[in-house]
């Protein structure tokens, strides 16, 4: 990579553009619940993407809502709280990076309701993957339809060339640019991601493309992945949808750019905010659900649990009268995948001007990317045009163990940016977490759904299943809207759209041949 260039900018953060986006329609209703006599409450369990979806889609059609939250700030995983650094400088801590990609169609509906030209996202010019080799891939500049896209990258890709693509097992691989929900899961969740890219003999010296964008951001080891989300990822990212797989971030840390302003729109429309209150159990009750917290026990006529998995777990375990013993098994057997690292380190001097602002760097393990918040995020930038410094973060996801994690970590971002190692350490905060769902071998099938036994009850989030090529935030933010559809089609009022890339392959001859070959 040339040292002197600067990484490249991008104009603007455009909004969905596939001609292809699949709609479905708002259901009919009401428009506003003051119609139906005495308007509805709901309380909305977990105040991260999937609850602040479903409460806005409730608040909008006049239902009372309560949202809980255990922490102290809102947005969850995408949540961010004030740390100090030695000096005594106060910086907006995070879990840090988050791509957000132009085909989270449901998740963009949402951040417009503050930001109707989504100013507050700023594009990054591409997704770098630098291999054990030191040979780079790019997704810059790359056609956005499939199958071009994909025909480019092959061609250009010092990792994945046009011969290892004809080497690939063409009907093994079939299954990549098919996809389908839920289908592809009944043919591809009994496998597992490394297993199914060796059967369709998928080129070793790329596997790391495919583990590092597809698995490991899945914060899972590939050999414990279902090769059905593998395959469900391809297709939203890359084969399925022709926005492309370059993304947007927020322009500021995600409290200023995403949940402040959100707070503000909930609270104009009756929503009570209850940050810092954890909820530790339901109660079903002849005309709804008790919910109880810490401070007291309050009535409800619906709930949304929006949690993560062992917040739902505690919950579900911990209030036998909800749902059925089935649904519950079915959350007590919800898994975490291993846990993560998310390191920043504010430093005394600049990372070269050349440097992307985010590499993915997963082939040498244990580091899964570097970014560099101050080519893109306004706090990091005005601390290091104050210090001359920089602002550099390192992921490692999957990680088996914390011991030396941080500094290997550290090591890793010397050898790779040289110009760092000799940088003094202004102040480093390291954040150790395993609070993402496991999507493991055959998981699928048990994996609950947005509507429970109980149609007064409804679940969201991540690890919630919804049959739409969805995934990550995307799939917080499908389930929510959809939790807030099902509870507002009880009460006779108007839904929200929901959208996704199509869901089925782009290519007829290749759906044709895979529907011959079942
Ligand atoms: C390091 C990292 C990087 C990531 N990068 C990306 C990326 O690039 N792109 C992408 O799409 N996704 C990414 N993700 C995934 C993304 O963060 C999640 O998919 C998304 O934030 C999940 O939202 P959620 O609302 O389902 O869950 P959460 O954000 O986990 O929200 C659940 C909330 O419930 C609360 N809660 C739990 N129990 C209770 C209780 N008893 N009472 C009240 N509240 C409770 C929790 O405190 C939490 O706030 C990343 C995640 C991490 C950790």
């Amino acid at each position: 990579m040339a040292k002197d260039v600067p990484w490249p900018r991008l104009p603007a953060a455009g909004r969905g553009t596939d001609r292809r986006i699949v709609t479905r329609p708002a259901p009919a209703g009401l428009a506003d619940a003051g119609q139906l006599g005495s308007r509805p409450a709901a309380a909305v369990v977990g105040g991260g993407i999937a609850g602040l979806t479903a409460a806005t889609g409730l608040a909008e059609r006049g239902v009372t809502v309560t949202l809980f939250e255990r922490e102290d700030h809102l947005g969850g995983r995408v949540g961010g709280w004030t740390d100090r650094l030695p000096d005594g400088t106060a910086v907006t801590m995070s879990r840090g990076f988050h791509a957000f990609f132009r085909q989270y169609y449901n998740l963009r509906s949402l951040l417009t309701r503050t930001d109707p030209r989504l100013d507050r996202l700023t594009p990054l010019a591409d997704y770098p993957l630098l291999d054990a080799q030191g040979r780079t891939d790019t997704f810059a500049g790359l056609p956005r339809t499939p199958p071009w896209n994909a025909l480019a990258f092959a061609w250009r890709s010092p990792t994945f060339t046009p011969r290892d693509l004809l080497r690939i097992n063409g009907r093994g691989a079939l299954p990549l640019a098919t996809v389908s929900v839920p289908e592809t899961y009944r043919r591809l969740d009994d496998i597992d991601a490394a297993s199914f890219l060796e059967a369709i003999n998928f080129p070793e010296a790329a596997k790391h493309l495919a583990f590092e964008v597809f698995s490991r951001s899945f914060f899972a080891d590939p050999r414990e992945l279902s090769a059905a989300e593998l395959a469900t990822m391809f297709h939203l990212y890359f084969l399925g949808s022709s926005e492309g797989l370059v993304f947007d971030v927020p322009t500021e840390p995600f409290p200023q750019a995403l949940w402040d302003p959100l707070s503000g729109y909930l609270g104009d429309r009756r929503v009570t905010l209850r940050t810092g209150t954890a909820v530790a159990s339901l109660e079903r009750t002849p005309d709804g659900f008790a919910v109880t917290t810490a401070d007291g026990t309050g009535q409800f006529d619906a709930v949304v649990l929006a949690c993560d998995v062992a917040g739902l777990r505690e919950i579900a375990a911990a209030s036998p009268t909800v749902g059925s013993v089935e649904w519950r098994a079915a959350i007590a057997g919800l898994r975490t995948a291993p846990p993560f690292l998310v390191r920043r380190l504010w430093l005394d001097r600049p990372v070269a001007a050349a440097r992307p602002p985010f590499l993915g760097t997963g082939s040498v393990p244990p580091l899964d990317n570097i970014s560099l918040l101050d080519r893109y995020e306004g706090e990091a930038r005005r601390w290091a045009v104050r210090t001359g410094g920089s602002v550099v973060e390192l992921h490692a996801y999957a990680a088996t163990t914390g011991d030396r994690l941080a500094k290997a970590l550290d090591e890793r971002l010397h050898e790779i940016y040289p110009e760092t190692l000799d940088a003094r350490v202004i102040g480093s905060i390291s954040l150790w977490r395993a609070d993402c769902p496991l999507f493991g071998v055959g998981d699928f099938a048990r994996r609950p759904m947005v509507e429970t036994p109980d149609p007064a009850l409804v679940l969201a989030g991540d690890g919630v299943r919804i049959d739409l090529p969805v995934a990550l935030m995307e799939r917080a933010a499908t389930t929510g809207w959809a939790a807030a559809n099902t509870l507002l089609a009880g009460w006779g009022l108007a839904g929200h759209p929901v959208r996704s890339v199509p869901n089925r392959g782009r290519i007829g001859l290749l759906n044709r041949l895979a529907a011959g070959g079942r």
